[in-house]
């Protein structure tokens, strides 16, 4: 007899309305990508583990593996990165639309009640380099949760190059600069008030005293912004925000928008934008994505421009109301009234054929499931 029937920590078995839900998110996120011209990818859960070394692995510790010749493989923590290693290995032609579901697995802290394995469902748009990439990764994003039913939702964007922008202005050595930012990431105050101090009568002085708070409301954010002296990187990634909020505007006037600036990007390959969707009192985001032009520079010679998105298909279930499932009928019958029995089932909304052998049986599992009977053998009369 097997003596352990535990499931592996961060797993679970799903079933019943959560398992339905999460089909019924997959399906309509689905839908939307192929309706905008995307076509299905599906890559292996099993990876040469070679394949997510541009991820941070302290943020994604992958389940490991050995194949038979001993090479390390992992349990797929990220869908982007056999998105670029697939985009260098086939030579399709660009530009590409890509879409994905499946699971990753990331080995979180034991007891810190997140998941391991998460279900997600996304985007990549490969050759494109024009700002058109993140505007139509947004209007995904927004399409996703109306279709799915998230009924308020903020969206987070930030940009990789803000914070390399302005260290790189900065009048200091490098190792000072690389300090700033790990203080600045780390929020540790301290430290981060003992460096920008040297730094307190520039032009960065009035700039860095607020940088460590430069998040929330996008156009509050943005005035902050204004106080650091002109540095041509950071004008474009300005520029850049300044038009998706503008479109942001335009298409959903009532979402809620804010601007991270002080954080370091939602992943270590972003080389732009990137973009996030939460709700109030959660911490794990709706949807997440960014541009990474130099990801497939991991895998090939040649770079080629790339952004895209995934959601958390278990995020939005947690937060989608459980649909009220419309009664239902099971059908019994005799095995020679299997024909007739199937005439029902096909005129009969919302039913199923019963498999019990006695009607009793076949009442006693009506009676548990809440199911209402429809006896064609008429035996109990
Ligand atoms: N793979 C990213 C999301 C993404 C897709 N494309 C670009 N970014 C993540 O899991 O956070």
């Amino acid at each position: 007899m097997i003596k352990n029937r535990n499931l592996p920590n961060g797993t679970r078995d799903e079933f019943g309305p959560r398992a339905a839900v999460k089909e019924t998110i997959s399906t309509q996120l689905f839908s939307i990508f192929k309706q905008r011209g995307f076509t299905k990818l599906t890559t292996p859960i099993l990876e040469y583990a070679d394949v997510f070394k541009p991820l941070n692995l302290a943020n994604y510790r992958p389940y490991q593996l050995l194949d038979e010749q001993g090479e390390a493989l992992v349990l797929r923590p990220d869908l982007t990165l056999p998105v670029a290693r697939m985009m260098s290995t086939t030579g399709v032609e660009l530009p590409a639309k890509w879409y994905y579901g499946g699971d990753v697995f990331r080995v979180k802290k034991q007891l810190s009640g997140s998941y391991n394995q998460v279900t997600q469902a996304g985007i990549e748009l490969v050759g494109y380099g024009g700002i058109k990439g993140e505007l139509e990764c947004l209007t995904i994003a927004l399409a996703g949760c109306q279709t799915t039913g998230i009924e308020e939702m903020t969206l987070e964007l930030s940009d990789a190059r803000f914070v390399e922008g302005v260290l790189a202005a900065l009048p200091v050595p490098e190792p000072t600069k690389i300090a700033l930012k790990q203080a600045l990431f780390d929020k540790n105050l301290t430290v981060y008030n003992q460096i920008s101090k040297l730094l307190a009568n520039t032009a960065f002085g009035d700039f860095l005293s607020e940088w460590p708070w430069l998040f929330g409301d996008f156009d509050t954010v943005m005035k902050v912004v204004k106080r650091l002296p002109k540095i041509p990187q950071i004008e474009t990634v300005i520029e850049n925000l300044n038009v998706i909020r503008q479109f942001i505007k335009r298409m959903a006037p009532d979402q809620k928008v804010v601007l991270d600036l002080s954080i370091p990007s939602p992943q270590t390959y972003y080389t732009g934008m990137a973009f996030r969707g939460y709700t109030q009192n959660a911490t794990d985001y709706l949807f997440s994505g960014g541009r990474y032009d130099d990801l497939l520079t991991s895998f090939q010679q040649i770079k080629e421009p790339a952004v895209g998105l995934a959601f958390d298909v278990d995020a939005l279930a947690d937060r989608v109301p459980l649909p009220e499932a419309p009664k239902q009928t099971l059908i019994y019958f005799n095995q020679d009234q299997w024909a007739e029995a199937e005439k029902v089932l096909k005129e009969t909304p919302n039913s199923t054929l019963c498999l019990a052998d006695s009607r009793e049986e076949a009442n006693r599992i009506a009676v548990s499931n809440n199911k209402q009977l429809l006896d064609l053998t008429k035996e109990g009369e």
